[in-house]
């Protein structure tokens, strides 16, 4: 019985996904040389072309013309190859970036509990969406402006140095369209910029959730709320967009009449000084083409504002993920302290064990004290809710303990990594999953090197081998179908197992393996799980009270305490939670007979 945490607040997710970025640092500035370059080329394209075309007409000698032509040639041709230049270096550096913080969210998912506090659904958006948003960030939020700073400054100290009140005016309409504007679209798109991220996720989570559970949707007449669902998610994420886009209009509106405006104004106050005799001809032009170019360096920002809470609120999903504590971590083992032992069999001890998923929250384990000596096989019997999958957790290593130890013959498993604990612990989890491949592929994931007749003989200690040969022409080759469809509960049940056997773990966890089967194929497989784990040090994990008589010994956990322990005629005979799961009263005085 499992519950989703809350989520964290996240703080300065912008700053916290630039910094992402600073492995790549060097590319990131190469990407904004090559674009102030670019830009630069741009404007001075405009701008030794306004001079050209204004002292063409003065008709001088070609040869003053000379410089003015190759400098046209040239800004042309640099303007086109550094802008690809700049793509491609910028890009290049946001994908490695993309790469690295995706590579960061699976192993912390991967160190995590199995995934527990994310959607499935959602989780996927997180993983692609949230993260590609680091992608818009790096390339759009981060190289424009600071191309802007630089460019801008140089081009209305050019202006200024030709006509000064061009040049304010200039630096006037920059700061309008390149800050203000921008700005005004940021405050607009905010609203719908923050809520678009986790409608993205609740659209995907609607989906996940209705394509997973369509049997179950349709069985129970329910497939209509459920598509009702998805459209509302939809519907939602369709009207954020439009409010986007229509930002996005409004902003780049904004800033072609800021543009616009400055142009004409330059030009009217052009036209005045020249009539005056203030300004000669040739700057003049040069001075109002050059004012039409200079709206390229600010065009891209009002997008990117409008963008922002949109790429914030991603962020802040982001760093949810990545500021999840991994739920283990391998503590500092004093120097004498002894190592997972080599071969052999192990004894398994929990001693004083506790464990809550919060500091607030109560204990799911508290004060656990257990035994598994090597070759014998125990049970931990509990009502819903008791702790069981939490001590499984324990044991697999996907939760560390907040108090008390686990030990295999005195080596703490929390002081050794989780891979290695699990080749020394492992089994059959609560929801074994089979992939949809081959037979062979799905119990090789245990052990990647097997060969044929070591999975056929896991295949016989399972059980399975019989019905495979009966039932499968095509033998190891058969495909079992998404998350083994093709196969019976049973037959799940004994796959799972015969991949735990396959690993030949020293320690068996079966974590409740007959939970989904129906009462005989339940205990048929019991019987053969028993069979199987003969000679294995082996810990039954279940709610049910069938074949309890084949363990050494049972501990009985009710609310993450230990309440009885003992072998199935020892509990019977005394009085407790296991005499009244079995539907019977308080002993008689002086004793019982054994039941059962
Ligand atoms: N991720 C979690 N966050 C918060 N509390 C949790 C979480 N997982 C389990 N718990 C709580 O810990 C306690 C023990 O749960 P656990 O799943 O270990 O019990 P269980 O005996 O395995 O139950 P079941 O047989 O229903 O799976 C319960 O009170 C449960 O609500």
């Amino acid at each position: 019985m499992t519950r989703p945490a809350s989520p964290h607040r996240v703080s300065r997710p912008l700053l916290r996904m630039v910094a992402l970025a600073r492995p790549r640092g060097v590319r990131f500035a190469l990407g904004v040389l090559l674009g102030a370059l670019a830009t630069a080329a741009g404007v001075g394209l405009l701008s030794v072309s306004a001079w050209l075309l204004a002292t063409a007409a003065t008709h001088p000698p070609i040869t003053a013309l000379g410089v003015a032509v190759v400098a046209t040639r040239a800004f042309g041709v640099t303007r086109g190859v550094a802008r690809y230049l700049e793509r491609l270096v910028t890009h290049d550096a946001a994908f490695r970036t993309l790469a690295d913080v995706r590579v960061r969210v699976y192993q912390r998912l991967a160190r995590s509990e199995p995934v527990r506090r994310f959607r499935s659904g959602d989780l996927v958006s997180r993983l692609v969406n949230d993260t590609d948003a680091t992608q818009d960030l790096l390339v759009r939020g981060l190289t424009p402006p600071l191309v802007a700073v630089v460019v801008g400054g140089a081009v209305v100290a050019l202006s200024t140095a030709l006509f000064v009140p061009g040049g304010l005016l200039l630096a006037a309409g920059l700061v309008l369209g390149g800050l203000a504007v921008p700005l005004f679209a940021a405050a607009l798109g905010r609203r719908s910029g923050r809520r678009q991220a986790a409608a993205r996720g609740e659209l995907s989570t609607a989906l996940v959730d209705t394509l997973y559970g369509a049997p179950d949707l349709v069985a129970y007449g329910a497939m209509e709320q459920a598509v009702l669902r998805v459209e509302r998610a939809d519907a939602e994420l369709t009207r954020l967009a439009r409010r986007d886009a229509a930002v996005l209009g409004l902003g780049s509106g904004a800033s072609a009449l800021v543009a616009g405006a400055t142009v004409w104004a330059t030009l009217l106050l052009g036209v005045a000084a020249v009539a005056g005799g203030a300004l000669d001809a040739v700057p003049f032009a040069v001075v109002v083409l050059t004012a039409l170019a200079a709206f390229e360096i600010v065009a891209p920002l009002p997008a990117v504002a409008a963008k922002l809470a949109a790429i914030r609120a991603s962020g802040a999903r982001l760093f949810d993920v990545l500021d999840t504590e991994p739920a283990v971590r391998v503590a500092e083992a004093p120097a004498d302290r002894p190592g997972l032992p080599e071969e052999g069999a192990a004894t398994l001890r929990v001693r004083g064990l506790r464990v809550r998923y919060g500091p607030d929250e109560p204990w799911a384990l508290d004060g656990i004290d257990l035994d598994l000596p090597p070759g014998r096989r125990i049970a931990v019997l509990g009502p819903s809710g008791s702790g069981k999958s939490t001590l499984a957790s324990v044991l697999f290593r996907f939760r560390d303990p907040d108090a008390g130890t686990v030990t295999l013959d005195g080596a703490d498993i929390t002081e050794h990594p989780a891979d290695e604990v699990r080749r020394f612990i492992s089994g059959v989890p609560q929801d074994p999953h089979i992939f949809a491949s081959t037979l062979r592929e799905n119990l090789r994931l245990a052990r990647p090197g097997a060969d044929d007749a070591q999975v056929w003989e896991a295949l016989e200690r399972a059980r399975l081998a019989e019905d495979v040969r009966a039932t499968m022409p095509d033998g190891l080759d058969t495909q079992v179908g998404a998350h083994g469809a093709r196969l019976s509960g049973g037959m799940r049940q004994r796959l799972a197992l015969a991949r735990a056997l396959l690993a030949q773990p020293r320690i068996l966890v079966l974590d409740e393996p007959t939970t989904h089967l129906d009462p005989d194929t339940r205990d048929a497989v019991l019987d053969d799980l028993l069979a199987a784990s003969e000679g294995y040090s082996t810990l039954l994990i279940t709610h049910d009270l069938a074949r309890l008589e084949h363990m050494d010994e049972i501990y009985v956990i009710v609310d993450g305490r230990v309440v009885q322990r003992g072998s199935h005629a020892d509990l019977l005979a005394e009085k407790g939670w296991y005499r009244r799961a079995h539907g019977l009263g308080d002993p008689p005085r002086g004793g019982l007979r054994v039941v059962r």
